[in-house]
């Protein structure tokens, strides 16, 4: 925080914001509504607050030497952009936020300049309500932001009553500019800010790099300050600019004049005066170290010789001639005086020079590359035969140079995978590259791998003597607007001190002699495309995944609309919320519906036929306190099938029950793995004859209830059962172990056993039925049944009265959805919710029945 940085210019300033930009300044939108404060936005399209504010390259020249200034000052970067917000009074905020928009890469650095009235200004670290730090803003000071500010804390300006008077608060900010070199601004359209001032370039990394470098940076200034005052003693600033030193500050002056009034020009110029920073080393006489200094009077004669124009008047034509006409070494002289003095002319956002000064090179728009300088055939392809016009890779026109290598060892598969592959299918439309993702890539650092962003710096800053140690020219001569430029590259990470002159580049990437991170690396443009590309594969990857998701259900692959019926999509709630009205019937229906109707029939039969009086029903016996017979009616036995084609299916009216539980033993078979299903059907089966071994005797104390029919009972199988069932007079019945082997039997596909899995839905109704009822229902279909179907017609009288089947087909029930939870057909919470919708429907059926005077005797049991 520098509290007078701009010392006593900030009113001057104040009054050149409130006179001329804040008629500019708009209500920016966040989350669709407008906020209360006003904002000017300077630079390329920028998301702010969610929102996106567009273009604008019309730059304010204060706002414009106020970059610089910062550039120049305080080896700040070369900002591209400068939001300015007007905080009419105290009422006016910013509320809690951090500057992290993806355009600005990580680890920003935001310049903040604030003129006015002092606000209060507030830090807290992310995810806390706690003020960490506060700072008051005084007018004319600089608060700089930069490292992990943004990713770390948030930051606020808040409401403050007390404040009656306006606040201008600019933040300047280097955006990532992601137009193509034909979207960048041009002459008059220009970004000033990217005027190059020195050459000295910097790096906001907090890495131990940075900072020495910072401290070299600020030791040197240190050292030029002190030489400056030394040698300035009773002289007046301004006398001691070199005549060639003609600052960008008189441009922007003479810009601004032209824009506004002489009186503003003549504040400014006073600005310049108070805001002078430090001074160039005097020996440089090309130094291009732009200062805000008053023009001497030499300066202003010089600039009206060489015709000085403003940012809003280019005169690239004058530029072009001079380019193309031979110069004598004093034109030479002028030529490069009037580069650097002209900051504003239409291609002086790109100006180059050479360290020769003794042969004048055309200055060129730099800083982007030309994609299709890539030597690689396969490169040289795409880009310049434009065989896939659908890869577009935008230039950029920042540079990115650092030490980083590229792993090789990855980079080849995914060279073939993501690159080559697709090309040779020439499916690349997919993965049409629109502009350049900031992609984390390892790199290495001493003999580890790291990973990391890469570090991306100032664009060029040209100076005739310090070119040799940052910059080669370029052994490519690319034609721009009809005329050869001369391209110059950054070279890799560096200090400009320790900057060997005369430096040969060999990419540690590809051996090229070029500096390693440049966009010109064939490996560098590879990896950029395979991190796209790699990006695009995942995002698409993650939304298959979250699609898949979305589908899956209860019923695998159906949706859950088409489990139930229901045209179009449904969610879980809304089918939870129906199935209490009927809209379950589709999974349970079958099951706890049908077989409470045909309870319900199958009492009022009994008591329409009551010629024998009901059977006696176990003396302590209720149906809830019977938990032995639910759990045998619900696990009935499981038994070696008899032969089960021999049982013919009846046609009982619950082809939708046999629909349903065919589709639950498929999916819960295919989900589970083949070992986890033979472990279940073993402790199944185990525990099923568990159940009937200690239960069946007790539940049903009487075995003639469990009189078979006569054709089951003389199965092979009778030999096998344990001795109580042995009792039963008629056996096991042959419909009961075949949906036992159905429904247990992992291995059995309903499909290739279809008498088995309708043996298994049969057994399910027919127990319930009377012989009366179940003719009632479906008298052809079971007395039509071919061949075995007698046996099952033959059954004797009723196994299980209606109460008893009410719970054992409760339980069958229950069983299925613990299958289905366990075997991740549905989530326990559904697997809850059906359970509790079947215990709902036992006690209403079993009240039901109670309501009909069918609840008493051996007969409901
Ligand atoms: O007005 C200020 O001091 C802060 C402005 C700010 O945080 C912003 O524009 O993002
Ligand atoms: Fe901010």
């Amino acid at each position: 925080y520098h509290p007078s940085a701009l010392k006593n210019c900030d009113n001057q300033i104040l009054k050149i914001l409130v006179d001329e930009i804040q008629a500019k300044a708009f209500h920016h939108h966040t989350n669709g509504r407008p906020e209360a404060r006003k904002i000017v936005w300077f630079g390329p399209e920028y998301t702010y607050g969610g929102t996106k504010i567009s273009a604008n390259d019309n730059w304010h020249p204060l706002v414009t030497s106020l970059a610089t200034w910062l550039r120049v000052e305080y080896q700040l970067p070369v900002f591209n952009s400068c939001l300015i917000n007007f905080y009419k009074d105290g009422s006016i905020n910013i509320p809690w936020h951090s500057d992290d928009e993806v355009e600005l890469g990580p680890n920003p650095t935001i310049a903040s300049i604030s003129i006015g009235a002092t606000r209060d200004f507030h830090m807290r670290p992310k995810g806390s309500t706690n003020i960490a730090w506060s700072q008051r803003l005084a007018s004319g000071s600089l608060l700089v932001m930069s490292g992990a500010t943004q990713s770390h804390l948030q930051h606020a300006v808040l409401k403050d009553p007390k404040v009656k008077e306006l606040r201008v608060n600019l933040t300047f900010r280097l955006t990532h500019d992601a137009r193509i070199p034909e979207e960048l601004p041009v002459s008059d359209q220009a970004n000033p800010c990217i005027q190059p001032v020195d050459n000295s370039i910097t790096c906001d990394l907090d890495d131990e790099d940075s900072v020495r470098r910072r401290a070299e940076l600020e030791a040197e200034n240190l050292r030029r300050i002190r030489s400056r005052s030394n040698s300035s003693t009773g002289r007046k600033p301004s006398s001691q600019q070199p005549t060639t030193q003609i600052s960008q500050q008189n441009n922007m002056q003479i810009a601004h004049e032209q824009q506004s009034t002489i009186s503003k020009h003549n504040l400014q110029q006073q600005a310049s005066m108070q805001m002078q920073p430090q001074q160039p080393p005097s020996d440089n006489s090309q130094q291009t170290l732009i200062h805000l200094t008053p023009p001497t009077t030499t300066q202003q004669q010089q600039q009206t010789e060489t015709k000085t124009t403003c940012n809003s008047q280019p005169s690239q034509t004058s530029q072009n001639n001079q380019l193309n006409q031979p110069k004598t070494q004093s034109q030479t002289s002028q030529l490069s005086s009037n580069l650097t003095s002209q900051p504003n002319t239409a291609s002086s956002n790109y100006q180059l020079r050479t360290n020769d000064n003794s042969k004048p090179k055309n200055s060129a728009p730099v800083i982007f590359e030309i994609e299709h300088e890539g030597k690689d055939p396969i490169k040289f392809e795409w880009f310049l035969k434009n065989n896939f016009p659908e890869i577009r890779i935008k230039s950029v026109k920042d540079l990115y140079h650092s030490s980083g290598y590229i792993v090789t060892r990855e980079h080849p598969k995914d060279y073939n995978k993501l690159l080559t592959a697709p090309l040779k299918t020439n499916k690349i439309n997919e993965f049409e590259i629109t502009r350049r993702m900031a992609a984390k890539r390892p790199v290495k650092q001493g003999d580890d791998q790291v990973y990391c962003f890469i570090v991306k710096h100032v664009p060029i800053a040209v100076d005739a003597k310090e070119l040799a140690k940052h910059l080669v020219e370029s052994e490519q001569q690319i034609p721009i607007d009809g005329a050869v430029r001369i391209i110059y590259k950054a070279t890799g990470e560096h200090f400009s001190a320790d900057c060997p002159k005369d430096r040969k580049f060999e990419c540690a990437n590809c051996g090229g002699e070029h500096p390693q991170f440049s966009f010109k690396c064939q490996k560098i443009k590879e990896a950029n495309e395979i991190a796209t590309r790699k990006a695009h594969e995942k995002i698409r990857a993650q939304r298959e995944e979250a699609k898949q998701k979305q589908n899956q259900n209860i019923f695998g692959s159906r949706s859950l609309g088409e489990a139930f019926g229901v045209p179009g999509p449904l969610s879980y709630a809304d089918a939870m919320r129906p199935m209490r009205t009927g809209l379950i019937k589709p999974i349970l229906g079958p099951i706890a519906y049908s077989n409470r109707a045909a309870a319900a029939a199958a009492a009022a039969a009994a008591s329409a036929a009551s010629d024998a009086p009901p059977a006696e029903a176990p003396a302590n016996r209720t149906a809830l306190t019977n938990p032995a017979a639910i759990q045998i009616s619900a696990n009935p036995p499981t038994l070696p099938a008899v032969a089960s084609d021999s049982v013919a299916a009846p046609n009982l009216g619950v082809e939708n029950a046999n629909d349903t539980r065919k589709s639950i033993a498929i999916r819960a078979h295919r989900l589970a793995t083949e070992r986890e299903r033979e472990r279940v059907h073993s402790l199944r089966q185990q525990y099923d004859y568990d159940c009937y071994q200690q239960n069946l005797p007790e539940a049903f104390p009487r075995p003639q209830q469990f009189s078979y029919s006569a054709a089951a009972s003389r199965s092979a199988v009778t030999s096998q059962l344990p001795p109580m069932y042995n009792a039963c007079p008629a056996g096991p019945p042959a419909a009961v172990s075949a949906m036992a082997s159905a429904a247990v039997d992992p291995a059995t596909e309903p499909a290739s056993h279809p008498a088995a899995v309708q043996a298994m839905a049969s057994v399910e109704v027919v127990p319930v039925l009377a012989p009366a009822v179940a003719q009632a229902t479906a008298p052809a279909a079971v007395a039509s049944g071919a061949g075995s179907a007698s046996t099952v017609n033959q059954t004797e009288p009723v196994t299980y009265g209606p109460k008893a089947n009410i719970l054992r087909l409760a339980m069958r029930a229950l069983s299925s959805i613990l299958e289905m939870g366990s075997g991740l057909l549905c989530d326990a919470q559904i697997a809850g919710e059906l359970a509790v919708h079947v215990v709902i429907e036992v006690l209403g059926s079993l009240s039901e029945l109670q309501g009909q005077g069918a609840d008493g005797g051996a007969a409901a049991w």
